[in-house]
């Protein structure tokens, strides 16, 4: 198929136009570097420095390349950010989606594989999380996915010969197996390239955010799943989209581990036992988020193949040591 990926030059982004280059569709990445490396999408792709709020070049990509689906990961992903900054995200996240989107229609491109997140539950009412659970963010990122979710039901009933994904996943870990790209944000705020950058030296310590929360050792439960997993999945949700489709699937293990855990298994995959200090918590964090992923199982046959954190953290530890400034171009 031929796909464009927004925000192809980050994380998850290039981790997909790798996956779909390998696996032989004919890929392009879009992205407007705001966070992302140019070298992390390999020279052989058609890359361009757009932003997808531009609706005029989106439009012209769109067409150039007869895009069949469209793969969006671009914005901005920090929950503390976002509550200081709650703009930042409503504009890029969600005024960002309408531009796609509007490119998207213009050009008459019928699918998209949307990046939503499991910050759309909120503090949720039981887990381990089904789709069916309800959606009450509690913090800006989370309502600014949220919109875009809705804006895709709203955009698909009126046309009916779309089909969309949105995929809410959970903590997304781990760099690609052959070590050709990983994971290189600034700053970094997510806990296991946090706890790397410690072990390499590169900062003091790391801080626990709370050790007060309702859960068995008083730190925040999340459900981490592998990268290379992730984009397995959504190329497995693209191929199975038909017209009228809106495929809503959980992204994770299924598998809570709290932020101690996630400690120790770090400190077990790297042998090295860097310095943990314990802090108040950060805005915006709800205490417990894993996923229950029958639902992709059970209609795509679709599961993760890492289910160990301690190997998911050797991926990312591999990437750190070889690549200790990550992509060296800040
Ligand atoms: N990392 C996670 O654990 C996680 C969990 C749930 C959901 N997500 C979602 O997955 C997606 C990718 O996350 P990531 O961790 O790879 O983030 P990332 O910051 O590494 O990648 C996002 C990329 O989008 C680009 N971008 C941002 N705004 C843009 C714009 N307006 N136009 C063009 N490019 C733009 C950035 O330059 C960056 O390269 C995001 O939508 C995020 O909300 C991530
Ligand atoms: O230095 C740190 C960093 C994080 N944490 C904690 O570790 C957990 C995980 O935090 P982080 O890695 O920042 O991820 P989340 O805040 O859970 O958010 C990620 O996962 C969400 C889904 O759960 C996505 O929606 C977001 O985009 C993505 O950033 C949280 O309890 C944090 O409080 C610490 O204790 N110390």
């Amino acid at each position: 198929m031929k796909v464009l990926v927004t925000g192809g030059a980050g994380y998850i982004g290039s981790h997909a136009v790798k996956h779909l280059d390998e696996s032989g569709h004919d890929v392009i990445a879009v992205d407007n570097l705001s966070l992302g490396h140019r070298a992390a999408v390999a020279e052989h792709i058609p890359f361009y420095q757009t932003d997808i709020r531009n609706v005029a070049e989106m439009y012209e990509i769109l067409k150039d390349h007869e895009i069949e689906c469209v793969m969006h990961f671009a914005a901005f992903s920090q929950v503390g950010e976002s509550v200081g900054d709650p703009l930042k995200y409503y504009d890029n996240n969600t005024y960002g989606s309408t531009c796609l989107l509007q490119a998207m229609n213009e050009a008459g491109v019928k699918k998209l594989v949307f990046s939503s997140t499991c910050a759309t539950y909120g503090e949720p009412e039981e887990v381990p999380i089904a789709e069916t659970c309800k959606q009450n963010p509690i913090n800006p990122y989370g309502w600014s996915k949220l919109f875009v979710e809705r804006m895709l039901k709203d955009y698909a009933a009126a046309n009916k010969d779309f089909a969309y994904s949105a995929l809410r996943y959970f903590n997304v870990a781990g760099s690609a197996a052959d070590g050709k790209i990983g994971e290189d944000h600034h700053p970094e705020t997510h806990i296991i390239p946090v706890i790397l950058q410690a072990a390499l030296g590169q900062r003091d310590a790391i801080t626990i955010f709370g050790k007060d929360y309702p859960t068995p050792d008083g730190t925040c439960i999340r459900d981490y799943i592998h990268v290379e997993d992730l984009v397995d999945a959504h190329a497995v949700v693209m191929g199975a989209l038909q017209p009228g489709d809106a495929r809503i699937y959980n992204l994770g293990i299924g598998n809570g581990l709290s932020v101690k855990q996630i400690v120790d298994a770090a400190k077990k995959a790297t042998q090295i036992d860097f310095q943990v200090n314990d802090g108040d918590r950060r805005a915006g964090d709800p205490p417990m988020l894993y996923a229950n992923p029958s639902k992709i199982k059970e209609e795509l046959g679709w599961e993760a193949k890492y289910r160990d954190v301690e190997k998911i953290i050797e991926t990312a530890w591999r990437w750190f040591r070889a690549n200790p400034d990550g992509y060296n171009d800040r």
